[in-house]
């Protein structure tokens, strides 16, 4: 699940417990639901959201097992997490992932969505894991990584390559913003960029519009990825 706490002018949102953060349809309606929250929040346009987890995930993905049992809620997680990213990418104030353990496939999306990620160097890994387990990426994926991965050999990497992206690797490819020892040092470094940024006292609401302007493509092709909730080869993915 997750809790939102206020801090001063930050909304700390933290996906709680040990495990995987697998982004299922109650995991998703409680973020989404934190996101709305924090957006009838009267001071939303002065603040800045941090999103961090607890544990040794960040979020590992879509829920697959759930998927597996219940085909239908693939679409539903689709449609929930698409919700979701357009929700962040319209939020009137800055965002910034804490991305303290690993972050793959629609998790490390969720990481993505955000404008800042800054993340913990010991562990944890930035991971499209979909060509080792035989799901196509949906076009919204796409161009989610087009919008936030600068250079055609990063994409490369990380879309078909599949590669396990550390922090420090994450810094060299642009993903990643900055680096740290730990997991709470990741989060007291995402709280200090947070005041920061609130100290700038830009409005959140012309932030938020340019954010969409910027991430425009990303927001078409969420309207309109009829792929978003098949992503299985013809063959049959290896799930
Ligand atoms: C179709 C079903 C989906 C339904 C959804 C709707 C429809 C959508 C259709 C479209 C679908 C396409 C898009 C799909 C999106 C999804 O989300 S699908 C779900 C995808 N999720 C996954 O595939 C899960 C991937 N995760 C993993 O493979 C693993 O969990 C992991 C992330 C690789 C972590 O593995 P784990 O073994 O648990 O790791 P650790 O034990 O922590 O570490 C392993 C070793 O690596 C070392 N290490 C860790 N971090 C670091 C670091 N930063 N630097 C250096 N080394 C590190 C660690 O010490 C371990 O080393 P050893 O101890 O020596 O083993």
């Amino acid at each position: 699940m997750c809790t939102l706490e206020k801090r001063g002018r930050l909304f700390l949102l933290t996906l709680t417990g040990d495990g995987e953060h697998r982004l299922n349809p109650t995991l998703l309606d409680t973020i989404r639901s934190a996101i709305t929250q924090i957006r009838s929040d009267p001071s939303s346009s002065q603040s800045v959201l941090i999103t961090t987890s607890h544990g040794k995930f960040f979020s590992n993905g879509y829920d697959l097992a759930l998927a597996e049992t219940h085909p239908p809620l693939r679409a539903v997680m689709s449609a929930k997490l698409r919700s979701l990213v357009a929700d962040l990418i319209s939020l009137p104030m800055p965002t910034i992932a804490a991305v303290t353990g690993h972050a793959a496939a629609a998790g490390f999306l969720l990481a993505m969505s955000h404008d800042y990620v800054l993340m913990r160097r010991d562990r944890g890994f930035l991971y499209m894991s979909e060509l080792d387990i035989g799901l196509v990426l949906p076009a919204w994926f796409v161009a989610m990584i087009r919008a936030k991965v600068g250079s055609p050999a990063a994409r490369r990497d990380v879309a078909l390559a599949a590669e396990k992206i550390t922090a420090d690797r994450g810094l060299e490819m642009g993903i990643v913003d900055s680096s740290y020892g730990s997991a709470a040092e990741t989060v007291v470094a995402a709280v200090k960029l947070g005041e920061e940024i609130v100290r700038r006292g830009a409005d959140g609401h012309v932030y938020g519009r340019m954010r969409e302007t910027l991430l425009r493509e990303v927001l078409y092709t969420i309207g309109s990825d009829e792929t978003a909730s098949s992503g299985v080869r013809n063959s049959g993915s290896k799930l």
